[in-house]
C-alpha cells in the first residue's frame, strides 16, 4: 500500500499536541507555518526546552494548558490531533478516541494507528517538497532530503513566487472558471514555463509581467524574457582593484627574486 501526498491546508483549524517532548517541539515546527491555532497538553515538568521557547515565543499561535490529558473532552473543537507520549497505552487510546470522534491522528509512536505520517520536508518559499518512506525508514527520508537539497540551485522558490505573481494578474485579466478560458490560461502559463529559464522567471519585475501580459497573452503567444525588457545582470568579476593589487605586489616579489638571484650569480663569479 502507498498513501496519498496532499498539501493540507490548515490555516485557522484547531490542531491539539498531547506532550512536550522533543517530537512535540518538531511538530510544532511543522504546525507552525501553517497559520493553524495549536493546542499543547503537557505537564511543564515534562517540557522539553525547545518546546518551552516555542510556547513562549509563539503566545498567538500557541495555547499552552499544564496539565497531563484527562479524557475524550480534551478533544472538543479539534481539527487535528498529534500525539508524541512516552505512553503507547495513553497514545492508542487517544488514536481510538478521535477514531470514534472522526478526528484526523497521528501518533508518532504507533504508525499503525496513524491517518497520516509527517515527512522530511524542503522549503523553500512557496516550494515544498516532502519525502516519506512510508513509515520504512525515517532516517532514510532525511538522508534523500539532504541529497535532494544540494540538487536544487536555490531559485526555484523565488521563480515560483513570480509566477504566482503573473498567474494572479492572468486571473484578473481573463477571469472565470473551467471552459475556454481556463484552458487557454492553462496552456499559456503551461507554455511559458516551459519556455523561461528559473533565471529569466526569478527576474520578472511589474513592468515586465504587464508587457508579458501584453504582447504574450494578448497576442497568444510567449515572448523571450529579452522582448519584455528583461536584463540579466553584468557577470560580477569583484572589486577591479584587487586583481591589479595581487598582480602589483606578485610583480614586486618577483622583481626582489630576480635581484636576489643577480646578486649572488655575481658574488660566485669572484
Ligand atoms: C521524516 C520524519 C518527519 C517528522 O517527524 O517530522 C519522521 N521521522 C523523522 C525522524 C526520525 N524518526 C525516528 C528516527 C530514528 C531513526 C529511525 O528509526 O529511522 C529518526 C531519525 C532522526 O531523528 O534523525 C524514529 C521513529 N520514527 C517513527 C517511530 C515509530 C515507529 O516506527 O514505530 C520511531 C521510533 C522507532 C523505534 O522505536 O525504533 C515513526 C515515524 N516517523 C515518521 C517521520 C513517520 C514515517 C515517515 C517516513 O517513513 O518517511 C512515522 C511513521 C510517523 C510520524 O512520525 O508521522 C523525521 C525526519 C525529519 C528530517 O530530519 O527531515
Ligand atoms: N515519529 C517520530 O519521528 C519519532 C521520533 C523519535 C521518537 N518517537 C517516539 O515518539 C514518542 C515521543 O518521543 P519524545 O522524544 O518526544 O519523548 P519525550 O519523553 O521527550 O516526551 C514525552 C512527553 O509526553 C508528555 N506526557 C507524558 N504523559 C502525558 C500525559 N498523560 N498527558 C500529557 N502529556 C504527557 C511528557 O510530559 C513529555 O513532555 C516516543 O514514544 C518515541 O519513541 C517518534
Amino acid at each position: 500500500m502507498s498513501s496519498l501526498l496532499i498539501a493540507w491546508q490548515l490555516k485557522d483549524k484547531n490542531v491539539l499536541i498531547v506532550g512536550g517532548g522533543e517530537v512535540a517541539s518538531q511538530r510544532v515546527d511543522s504546525i507552525l507555518p501553517t497559520g493553524a491555532h495549536i493546542a499543547l497538553l503537557a505537564p511543564s515538568d515534562g517540557l522539553n526546552p525547545r518546546t518551552r521557547c516555542l510556547i513562549d515565543e509563539h503566545s498567538d499561535s500557541i495555547t499552552y494548558y499544564d496539565r497531563r490529558f484527562s479524557g475524550p473532552d480534551d478533544l472538543i473543537g479539534a481539527d487535528m490531533v498529534l500525539t508524541a507520549l512516552d505512553d503507547v497505552d495513553l497514545s492508542r487510546d487517544i488514536c481510538n478516541i478521535c477514531r470514534t470522534a472522526k478526528i484526523p491522528v497521528n501518533a508518532a509512536d504507533i504508525p499503525d494507528a496513524c491517518d497520516f505520517y509527517f515527512g522530511s520536508q524542503i522549503r523553500d518559499g512557496p516550494l515544498q517538497i516532502m519525502i516519506s518512506t512510508n513509515g520504512n525508514g525515517p532516517k532514510m527520508a532525511n538522508i534523500i532530503k539532504e541529497r535532494l537539497q544540494k540538487a536544487l540551485s536555490g531559485l526555484e522558490g523565488q521563480a515560483i513566487t513570480k509566477v504566482g505573481a503573473l498567474r494572479a494578474l492572468l486571473k484578473i485579466r481573463a477571469p472565470g472558471v473551467g471552459g475556454a478560458v481556463s484552458k487557454r490560461r492553462m496552456k499559456w502559463m503551461s507554455s511559458l514555463c516551459n519556455a523561461w529559464t528559473l533565471e529569466e522567471l526569478v527576474l520578472l519585475d511589474d513592468a515586465m509581467m504587464q508587457k508579458l501580459l501584453d504582447v504574450g497573452w494578448e497576442n497568444d503567444r510567449i515572448p523571450t524574457f529579452e522582448e519584455v525588457g528583461g536584463r540579466r545582470p553584468e557577470p560580477d568579476y569583484g572589486n577591479p582593484l584587487v586583481p591589479q593589487a595581487i598582480g602589483f605586489i606578485a610583480g614586486a616579489l618577483l622583481a626582489f627574486y630576480l635581484l636576489k638571484l643577480g646578486r649572488r650569480k655575481w658574488r660566485s663569479l669572484f
